[in-house]
């Protein structure tokens, strides 16, 4: 099946921002995307985006952990059995924490137990060899925009953008033969994106989300804690570096602000961390392409484009479909994995050499 030629891979990915699951299928030789197929959303109801942020900053064997991994199986099952034909399913798994560099890199769910349920091969536990080999474990979507950049015909650097709960970064020079090939890549998580928006409108008015940056719009931007927030030593560390989904909780504390100047002020600081991300580039790019649920949120795409001075558009620009790159990135990977191809290397997660990542389970 994945000898030689291309395989139809299922992606799936539980991002941080906790909104739900995104699952697509690719037709991929995981060197070059050959075909996009159909793909799904399934969103966390209340409870179950309660279970999983009461276990956020959890360890496997710590209170709550098992439960988040049940409503992350059950999720999952539920999505992925809606799909047929996939030979593979990339399984990411929902990160509960992140410390590399500390106890390590934390995504719940089994995915042994989702091959058996679905009759799948399946690959997960992408990020822990990458740790364990002295790599940052994440972001893992480069080597896929790779592939993105070149699928569109790019012939010039460019940036991909994903803005979830945590904004990450990848800047590709296409003109490089492969993303193993030095000088292809650089990526890195540039700050936090959606997470404290959301746990904002959250608190503040029973909402997930700012609807398409509607309170920030109405807002003004608390200057004084916006430069405090870019005084953290994160924007002086050189990349690659990975983030925690609550990093930045205490730096990003809005006190007592309308919840509007809230609204603006973090969202002017997820758009600033990028900004000072793109000085880390190595060739300037003069365009940036957004993925993620942040390209929906009006303010947050108007600060991007005043602050980083290029042209920042969505990746629907060149007809890719933005809530779904990362299912297809966990896809891509998937058949890497199976084919013994690296997944990260120094430039992507600062591991010290190419590495795969994920384990493959078989259905029995
Ligand atoms: N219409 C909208 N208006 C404002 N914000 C939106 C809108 N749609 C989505 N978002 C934001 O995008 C988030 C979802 O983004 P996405 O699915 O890319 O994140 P994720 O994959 O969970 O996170 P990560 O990429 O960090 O793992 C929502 O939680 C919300 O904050
Ligand atoms: C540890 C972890 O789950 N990190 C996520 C998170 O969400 C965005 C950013 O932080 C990125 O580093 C990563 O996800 C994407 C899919 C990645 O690995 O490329």
């Amino acid at each position: 099946m994945l000898k030689g030629g291309a395989v139809w891979a299922l992606g799936c990915m539980s991002g941080t921002s906790l909104d739900g699951v995104d699952a697509a299928m690719l037709l991929t030789d995981g060197e070059r995307i050959l075909e996009f197929g159909p793909t799904a959303f399934r969103p966390y109801d209340a409870s179950e985006q309660a279970v999983l942020r009461a276990a956020l900053g959890r360890w496997p064997g710590e209170p709550g952990v098992e439960e988040a991994a049940a409503v992350v199986e059950a999720a999952h099952a539920e999505l992925l059995s809606r799909f047929s034909g996939a030979g593979i399913i990339g399984f990411h798994g929902q990160t509960l924490a992140h410390d590399p560099r500390g106890r390590g890199t934390h995504q719940a769910g089994d995915g042994a137990l989702l091959a058996r349920m679905l009759g799948c091969p399946v690959v997960w536990d992408f990020r822990s060899s990458d740790v364990a080999l002295g790599g940052q474990g994440a972001p893992l979507a480069p080597f896929f925009h790779f592939a993105c950049a070149r699928h569109a015909g790019a012939t010039q650097p460019l940036a991909f953008l994903n803005l979830g709960g945590v904004g990450n970064v990848t800047w590709i020079d296409p003109r490089q033969p492969a993303p193993e090939s030095a000088g292809a890549l650089l990526a890195f998580d540039t700050g936090p994106a959606n997470a404290p928006i959301n746990d904002l409108m959250q608190a503040r008015e029973g909402l997930a989300q700012d609807p398409g940056g509607r309170f920030a719009l109405a807002g003004a931007v608390d200057e004084a804690r916006l430069e405090a927030f870019l005084a953290h030593g994160w924007f002086h560390r050189m990349p690659p570096k990975s983030l925690d989904r609550n990093a930045f909780h205490a730096v990003l504390d809005i006190g007592n602000l309308s919840t509007e100047d809230a609204a603006a002020t973090l969202t002017a600081a997820a758009a600033a961390a990028v900004a000072r991300g793109a000085e880390h580039f190595p060739i300037p790019v003069t365009r940036v392409l957004v993925c993620g649920g942040g390209r929906h949120n009006a303010a947050l795409m108007a600060e991007l484009a005043a602050r980083m001075k290029v042209d920042v558009a969505p990746v629907e620009s060149i007809g890719l479909d933005g809530d779904m790159l990362e299912a297809q990135a966990f896809a891509f990977l998937a058949v890497r994995v199976a084919r013994g191809m690296a997944t990260s290397g120094p430039a992507t997660t600062g591991v010290a050499a190419l590495v795969g990542g994920g384990r493959v389970s078989q259905p029995d």
